[in-house]
């Protein structure tokens, strides 16, 4: 365990949503490891929001479930949640009932004074989206800290459920705590695989001088998962897979690839330079929609010898839900460096696999020099990025067959994280978390980068309510999606890429 770094500033941390899904699979785990690996600061406390009636007790013991289920170390540290699990505490509590915050800000003085100073309190708000303005309504009155600006106020995505009530949020926000005080998470942006496409891009010579249009032909990102909704259709039913994933996570991804090299690593310049492609993203009109985006709903079927419920068989969803389970997008990024290179992106629930990768297509050679039977295995160069499950950066170039002639074949030259570094990644959630208490912003959305992110969105939104779906359920689970998903790409002579293998063909 490595004890000589800075560790953070006391922070006394609240989780509405503490009885949650998020708390249970991701935030605990999360903010468990970083205590194992000695971040934790020196002095904290987390306490637990939700209505459930759990004690200390029962809430910890829920919470060790979560860490046995799903923590990237389990509980291999014989004592250690003992120890961490005195800090974790429940408080029950409506958080739409005003009169209940008081019980807060009773914690935070009794903190203050056990601690003898202002810890940062950081309220993370993992709540569905429309109990969150309530909720920084009410708290914002309470002025904890508002001498020191201590308070923290971290919201999950999505922000809003559309532009309007994204812009409102952004009001509500701003007119009580400082835009340096709100952490609007998006946790693709803590994954290590993502952080590193701006070392790949911006720290190698290599490939910004052929990172556009004149040498790539097409960009792909796929965010596939073989889960369905998994008990969340209460929030799934006002979300689908448009908001749930390509507002925010794809998004996001896309301006990673897309962005500017940026002069530092200063918050407020990347973040400048990637709400440059947002705003550059050309905006679908509404009746060019059905031609460069597809929805899907996963009916039932079967994965993996299992048979599995069909979206409207789901729990809290609609028998006649239009809400769409997968989406697939072709965008534009207007300006000098990516006009005219499509960027197709789909993300769907209940499919083959579970992958997140990225694939930049290059242009094929300009000249084929070879014999004419080696050109039957000439393919173009192709960068992918293995985001998850696979933490991996594939080249694939031509190689020459060994033996007489000239045959050639595509091979890979595979950078793998597990191959290269002894240590374990961190989660996104650890990384994020340990931001919110350093007061490190550069991985957290803007206000303005979620609007314009809104705005690409939106049109398609509308386009989608206005015309319901008439042919849903209409992909089997195990599949790539709709019919339709494989025709927006393949009119314009592409096809999808799957997780690559290092002579796939495609
Ligand atoms: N789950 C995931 O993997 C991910 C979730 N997110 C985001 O996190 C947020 C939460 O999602 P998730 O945890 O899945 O949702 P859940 O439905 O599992 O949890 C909702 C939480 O809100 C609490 N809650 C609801 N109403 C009240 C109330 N009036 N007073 C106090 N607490 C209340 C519930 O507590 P109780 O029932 O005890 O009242 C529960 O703890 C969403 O915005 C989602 O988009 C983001 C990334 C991944
Ligand atoms: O934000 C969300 O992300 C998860 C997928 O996250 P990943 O890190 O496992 O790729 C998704 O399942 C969920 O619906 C969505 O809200």
């Amino acid at each position: 365990m490595s004890t000589n770094h800075k560790r953070p500033p006391s922070s006394l941390i609240f989780i509405f949503g503490g009885s949650g899904d998020l708390n249970h699979r991701k935030l605990s785990p999360a903010l468990y490891n970083l205590f194992i690996d000695n971040w934790m600061p020196e002095k904290f406390d987390i306490v637990g929001i939700g209505r459930r009636p759990y004690d200390n007790v029962s809430y910890r013991q829920h919470l060790y479930k979560g860490i046995g289920e799903f923590s990237r170390r389990k509980d291999d540290q014989p004592g250690r949640w003992d120890t961490f699990s005195k800090y974790v505490s429940y408080l029950q509590m409506d958080a739409e009932n005003e009169a209940e915050y008081e019980k807060i800000a009773e914690i935070v003085k009794q903190k203050e004074a056990e601690y003898g100073e202002h810890p940062n309190v950081i309220f993370y708000l993992a709540v569905a989206p429309q109990l969150v303005a309530g909720i920084v309504s009410k708290l914002g009155p309470l002025n904890i800290c508002a001498d020191t600006k201590c308070t923290r106020v971290v919201v999950e995505k999505p922000f809003g459920h559309n532009l309007e009530s994204a812009l409102e949020l952004n009001k509500l926000l701003a007119s009580m705590f400082d835009e340096k005080q709100i952490y609007r998470i998006d946790h693709y942006l803590g994954k290590e695989t993502v952080q590193n496409i701006l070392a790949l891009r911006f720290a190698n010579a290599l490939f910004e001088p052929i990172w556009n249009r004149n040498y790539i032909d097409h960009i792909q990102i796929t965010a596939a998962e073989t889960v369905g909704v998994e008990g969340r259709g209460d929030f799934y039913e006002s979300s689908g897979a448009l908001r749930d994933m390509v507002q925010n996570h794809i998004l996001q991804l896309l301006c990673m690839i897309a962005m500017e090299a940026p002069v530092s690593f200063d918050a407020d310049e990347i973040r400048n330079k990637k709400v440059d492609v947002l705003h550059a993203i050309r905006k679908l009109r509404k009746e060019d929609v059905h031609h460069n985006a597809v929805r899907g709903q996963y009916s039932q079927g079967w994965m993996k010898a299992k048979e599995v419920a069909g979206y409207r068989q789901e729990k809290n969803v609609d028998k006649g839900s239009p809400v769409d389970t997968f989406a697939a997008v072709k965008f534009y990024i207007d300006n000098w460096r990516w006009q005219d290179v499509p960027f197709y992106v789909r993300t769907g629930k209940r499919m083959s696999d579970k992958e997140t990768i990225i694939t930049i297509q290059f242009k094929t050679a300009p000249n084929f020099a070879f014999p004419p039977e080696a050109a039957e295995t000439w393919r173009p160069n192709r960068l992918t990025i293995s985001i998850a499950p696979e933490m991996d950066i594939r080249l694939r170039f031509q190689a020459k067959r060994p033996g007489q002639g000239v045959a050639l074949s595509p091979v890979d030259m595979i950078f793998s994280y597990k191959d290269a570094y002894i240590e374990q990644e961190p989660e996104a959630y650890e990384t994020l978390l340990l931001d919110v208490m350093e007061g490190n912003a550069t991985l957290f959305m803007r206000e303005d980068q979620v609007a314009a992110a809104w705005k690409v969105i939106m049109p398609i939104l509308e386009a989608w309510q206005q015309r319901e779906p008439v042919d849903f359920p209409n992909y089997a689970p195990g599949s790539w999606g709709p019919e339709d998903a494989e025709a927006l790409i393949a009119r314009d002579g592409r096809n999808w890429v799957t997780l690559p293998a290092p002579h796939q063909e495609n």
